[in-house]
């Protein structure tokens, strides 16, 4: 009957689960809070024991989310199997630099059946692999998933309302994660294409320090649009040549993220690029953030890649040359001007339509 169903459904939403999120950074903080308030019992796992014992007794994780209370059933630990021992779903908010580590290191602690959502929004720097590819490698007897969208920890922490994306192969996994995540201020959309929904959270961050150096050097609005739609163009040229759903870049992963960071100073990557507009070194930069800006090495990575499967994309060789070699942020942004002047949806009019 459908009342039955829909009351089965309620029940089933509303039981209290047992979920772990990996990584006591600020998005791992900002999810584990998120999942305490629906009521869950969060298996909250970090490295460092002092931060444990200060969660534990304050509930507030200062260095990374200072202020802030976690309310509910969250319960912090360093013991890796402790966390996941029990939980039926596994979220993973560790950086990319450290993901494969941290995975392979506790691989056999990982149940079969048991469903894992990256959170990380970066690429491996051997391979050129995304965290849902080295989930597949590490445990491929886990259900994978990704989630990714415009998701400022900072904001989310403030019950600021939020929407995101599941993105997995399996039905029940997005179900079950939307079930799980999705509140009045949290929403949670699905998507089928895990390879798009990553790449653009990944990719995004790139963007976002173009943008942080435009605001420093106050360019003025149209020049941010300019940016961010031309990024647009050139993340969705990239992901569609690997693989991905232009569709994907449509949607909240793709131009609701890039609206996100490339916006805002509470984005990481954004405020990287701010600095260095403003004339600080890279190295300086990263270091008085004392948090993960993806985008530095995202950029690496996806230059060495466009160049070698030959797609164009002037905005991440500019950054590029810009952070990594000595050219000055006028003279590339001279040369992005007095470059060829293409089409602008180019998948609509292709490309050589002007020359
Ligand atoms: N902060 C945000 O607003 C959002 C961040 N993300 C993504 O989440 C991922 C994590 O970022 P945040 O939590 O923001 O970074 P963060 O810099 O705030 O914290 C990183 C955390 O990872 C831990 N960590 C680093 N190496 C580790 C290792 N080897 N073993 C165990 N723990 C280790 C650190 O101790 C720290 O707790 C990144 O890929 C980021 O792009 C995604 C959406 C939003
Ligand atoms: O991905 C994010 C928001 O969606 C966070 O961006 P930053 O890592 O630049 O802070």
């Amino acid at each position: 009957m459908p009342e039955n169903t829909a009351s089965q459904d309620k029940e089933t939403q509303e039981r209290v689960h047992d979920v772990t999120v990996l990584g006591g950074g600020s998005f791992g903080t900002a999810m584990a809070k998120v999942l305490g308030e629906n009521g869950h019992r969060v298996h909250f796992w970090m490295r460092d024991e002092a931060q444990v014992n200060e969660v534990r007794d304050t509930r507030i994780n200062s260095r990374y989310m200072p202020g802030i209370k976690l309310e509910g059933d969250i319960q912090p630990t360093s013991d890796f199997e402790d966390a996941i021992g029990k939980s039926e779903i596994v979220f993973v908010a560790i950086p990319s630099k450290a993901f494969r580590a941290v995975i392979r290191q506790h691989s056999d602690q990982f149940r079969e059946g048991q469903i894992v959502i990256s959170l990380t929004k970066g690429i491996e720097e051997h391979g050129f692999k995304l965290m849902s590819e080295i989930l597949q490698e590490e445990i491929p007897r886990c259900q994978i998933g990704v989630l990714s969208g415009p998701n400022l920890a900072a904001e989310i922490v403030n019950r600021d309302l939020t929407a995101t994306v599941i993105a997995a192969k399996d039905p029940d996994v997005r179900r079950a994660v939307q079930d799980l995540l999705g509140c009045e201020y949290f929403r949670v959309y699905a998507n089928v294409d895990i390879y798009g929904v990553e790449l653009a959270g990944a990719l995004k961050n790139i963007y976002a320090i173009v943008a942080g150096m435009a605001s420093a050097l106050d360019m003025g609005e149209n020049a941010k649009a300019m940016l961010i739609t031309r990024g647009l163009a050139e993340m969705s040229r990239f992901a569609v040549s690997l693989g991905a759903n232009p569709m994907t870049f449509m949607g909240l992963a793709g131009v609701g993220d890039l609206i996100a960071t490339c916006t805002s100073s509470k984005s990481r990557n954004f405020r990287v690029g701010y600095a260095v507009g403003k004339g600080k070194q890279l190295d300086d930069a990263v270091a008085e953030l004392g948090q993960v800006a993806e985008g530095i090495y995202t950029l690496k990575l996806v230059k060495e890649k466009s160049e070698a499967i030959g797609i164009y994309m002037p905005l991440v060789r500019g950054l590029y040359e810009i952070l990594y070699g000595s050219a000055s942020i006028n003279a590339v942004i001279n040369s992005l001007m007095m470059a060829v002047q293409n089409s602008d949806v180019e998948f609509i009019l292709p490309r050589t339509i002007t020359q």
